[in-house]
This record gives C-alpha cells, structure tokens and sequence, in this order.
C-alpha cells in the first residue's frame, strides 16, 4: 500500500521545484546552463556541430548588432528540439489596451496621480497577463528604437498553453501583488513583489499567477538596461552585480495537439501565431543574453551623512542610457528602507521642477513626501517641468522635526521610472480606468507662506 508521504511526493515535489527554482548569477555574465537530465547537451568547442549533442538544433538570439563592440555585445546560442521558426504565420489579434499612439489624447501637464488600479476579480472575468496588460504613458518611436512605455498588467489567471515576446524591447517587471513564476526559453524564474525581473527583446516567456496580480512595467526600445557607473562610490555599492539572478536550462518535450499560442509584440501592435509544441523545449544554453531577477532588498544604499539632501540618482538600480551622455531614456529608481541622519536639513524630498518624466509606483507602505493618497499599487506622473514636492503635512512636519537619526521607509518599497522624454498619459490612463485622482493637486494647497520679511532667522524646531 502506497504510503501518504509517497502518495503525496510528487505533488510536494512540483511545488519544492517552483519555490526551489535555482539560479546562476552575476549582472550581464557569460553564462553556460544544461538540463541536468541532458549531461553533455552543450557542444564543446563550437556553436554549431554538424549535428548538436542529442540531435538538437541551434539557434542563437541576437541582442545587439553582430558588429557592437564587446563591452555591449549580446547573444545566446539556444539548443532546443525544434526551432523558434516552426509555427503557422502570425495574424493580428486584439490589442486590448496596449498601445504605442502617443497622439490618443491631448497633452497635460497636471501633475497626475492614480489611485490602485484595480484587478478584475476571477470569479467576474478570467484574464491572464496578455490580457491584463495596459498601457498607462509613453513617448518616443517604437520603429527609431528610441522611446519608453510604461504599463500596468492586472490579472488573475496563468497564461494557459500561451507565451509572448517582445520585438520591441526590454519589459522590466515589477510585481507589486502576488508572485509570478516566470516560464522562459533560459528556465524558470520565481518574481516576487520586492524583486524585480528583466525579460529582454525576443525572448519569449509565459506567467503562472497564484492569486489577483498586479504589477507595473518599464519597457525600453532598442536598448538594454545596464548598472549605472559608480564614480568616486568606487568598485561596490548600489546594486551589486552579483545579487542578478539568471534562470538554470529547464526544458519541457511536450506536444499541444490543441495548439500553443505564440504572441508577439511587434511595432507596438500584438500578433498570434500557432504552434503545436510548447516553445520552451531548451535543453541547454549559453551566452550573455538572458532574462534576470534582483531582489531589491540586497540594493547597497548609499546617502548624505552630514547635511543636505542627495538627488535621487543615488538610488538607481537600472539604466538604459540614450546616446547623450549621462541622460537616461528610462532610469529604474527605488527609494529603500534607510536611515535618515542629516543635519540642519530638509530630510524629505525637496520641491522640484525636472527637465525629466517622473513615474512613481508604490510596492509597499507608503512614501515619504506623501503620507496619504499615494497608495501601493496606485501610481504618479509629475511631467517635464511640472512643479511637485512634499504635500503640505509633509512640509509642516519636517520643517519642524528634531533631526535625530531615524529610520525613513520603513518597510515600504516606492520606486521612480524616471525619463529624458516628455511622457504622455493613454486614454485608458486619463479616462478609461477610471482610477485618475483628481484632488490630488489638492494635497498642496493647504502650503502657506511662512516667509519672515523682517526677520532673516528661520523658526526652526520647537
Ligand atoms: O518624489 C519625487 O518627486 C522623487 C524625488 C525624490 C527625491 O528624494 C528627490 C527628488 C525627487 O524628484
Ligand atoms: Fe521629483
């Protein structure tokens, strides 16, 4: 008689594999990964052998141009049991609301803010991460492989029997609730809200959810997210290259007699293509093209210890760099648990006017230039030079507080996509999703003047 431990293995096992997802590591690494159960399925020596170890066939995904220079050269050499190529021609699907128009809707230079938006309910409508997918602003030229979009994907259903790539650029994923087990052509990748992932141009993935999910993503054209330079920090610090966890080769040999769905984002418009096998039948892998995760707890904050307040390109974990140098298309920016130690300063984030697109999102807790209405899982837009700063609370609170070392953010996570392009808000994001906020100017309002005309001496703390 079977026993219940042993009736209840293989279960048990499927989901030790999912939480026991191994990994290799190491930002941007050449890397080498075979199927434990396929020893020896790499070639040794070459890339293409006349016939691949077990009869596979080799494929490579170019990431950049054959000619960039090798600091920046990116390819993988895939060795699968069929190629990418067999499938039935692709036909355009509905777009839902991915888009790419950035002419939908008139500009506005509001300072805009979102409340959480809202996740269909299972029980209502049954929608995976395709279909919950939803884009919020953008700017740029998808064709010109420059440019940025900033989506929302709201779901809660796994992608059944279906996968999608993106041709257009690299998706930076950033769960805010419930994780995501990621399927990819390199292996599994298990993403929980605090951890982020990049999925780059061309590869191709599919995501099991586990509950109602949402989550924002920063997609780049035509170039890939880097490290920012470190400068006088010196060699460590920030996000450290070795915390960028890269998926093992996992391969599954299964046949889809019903027909595996292939979607591609292609020119900002979505296309399905049939095929009848599942596409993540990559026995082995090497190369330096590869989806990767961080964790965004193991991010080496660094601050002013003395006096004044840092900008916050001290936080940055990724970058994508336009050609100019220094500026950014897409800055990801997070705004970590730390201490607060600085002196005779204004310790929240100062009033601005930037030449920069900012894009907040809460993960979790709350902000510190907002105590209220900001809210996990909601969003902000403070445009090219739209004024925007602590609300009045904050102000008051902080102008008057004793500087003694405290901790800030405690136990929240927000983030910045910030951009060097003028970014414009979709009509799904000003009308149709119905989660625009618009008191939030509100927040500011009650500032008043405390300006002294007679007295240089400001009132400090009581
Ligand atoms: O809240 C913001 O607008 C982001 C931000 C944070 C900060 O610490 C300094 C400048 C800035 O734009
Ligand atoms: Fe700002």
């Amino acid at each position: 008689m079977l026993s219940l431990k042993n009736q209840t293995a293989p279960l048990l096992k499927g989901i030790l594999e999912t939480l026991n997802t191994r990994y290799l590591s190491g930002f941007g690494n050449e890397c080498a990964s075979e199927d434990p159960r396929c020893p020896g399925s790499l070639p040794e020596g070459q890339n293409n052998p006349q016939v691949c170890p077990y009869n596979l066939y080799a494929e490579q995904l170019s990431g950049s141009a054959f000619t960039c220079p090798r600091s920046t050269n990116k390819r993988s050499w895939l060795y699968r049991i069929l190629p990418s190529v067999s499938h039935k021609p692709f036909e355009a699907i509905d777009q839902g609301h991915v888009t790419h128009n950035w002419d939908e809707i008139a500009p506005d230079p509001n300072q805009l803010r979102w409340k959480p938006f809202e996740i269909p309910k299972a029980s209502q409508k049954q929608v995976d991460f395709v279909k919950g997918l939803h884009t919020l602003c953008g700017a740029g030229d998808i064709r010109s492989n420059n440019g940025l979009a900033i989506h929302i994907f709201l779901c809660n259903t796994s992608m059944e029997n279906k996968c999608i790539y993106n041709s257009d650029g690299d998706f930076l994923i950033v769960p805010q609730k419930g994780k995501l087990l990621i399927y990819t052509e390199f292996g599994k990748m298990l993403v929980k809200p605090n951890e982020i992932c990049v999925i780059q141009r061309g590869m191709r993935f599919s995501i099991d959810v586990f509950e109602e999910t949402r989550g924002y993503i920063l997609e780049v054209y035509g170039v890939h997210f880097e490290l920012p330079d470190l400068g006088p920090i010196g060699a460590n610090g920030l996000a450290n290259p070795r915390d960028f966890l890269i998926p093992v080769a996992w391969y599954e040999d299964r046949q889809v007699p019903g027909g595996y769905t292939v979607i591609n984002k292609y020119q900002g418009k979505l296309f399905a293509a049939r095929q009848y096998f599942s596409p993540f039948n990559v026995v082995a892998w090497h190369g330096n093209y590869t989806p990767y995760k961080y964790n965004l707890e193991n991010f080496m904050v660094i601050n002013s210890v003395a006096f004044d307040h840092a900008d916050p390109s001290i936080f940055t974990v990724l970058t994508a760099k336009s050609v100019r140098p220094g500026v950014a298309i897409a800055d990801f920016v997070i705004f970590p648990p730390r201490w607060g130690v600085t002196e005779k300063t204004f310790r929240p984030p100062y009033y601005h006017r930037n030449c920069m697109s900012e894009f907040m999102g809460l993960i979790k807790g709350h902000y510190e230039a907002k105590q209220g209405g900001f809210l996990p899982g909601g969003g902000s837009l403070h445009g090219a030079m739209t004024p925007h700063g602590p609300d009045a609370d904050c102000f008051e609170r902080a102008s008057k507080a004793k500087l003694a070392p405290e901790r800030i953010a405690d136990g929240t996570m927000a983030f910045m996509f910030e951009s060097s392009l003028s970014l414009v808000v979709t009509e799904w994001g000003l009308k149709i999703s119905s989660c625009l906020d618009g008191n939030y100017y509100k927040c500011w309002e009650p500032l008043k003047s405390h300006f002294t005309p007679n007295s240089k001496n400001p009132t400090g703390p009581n």
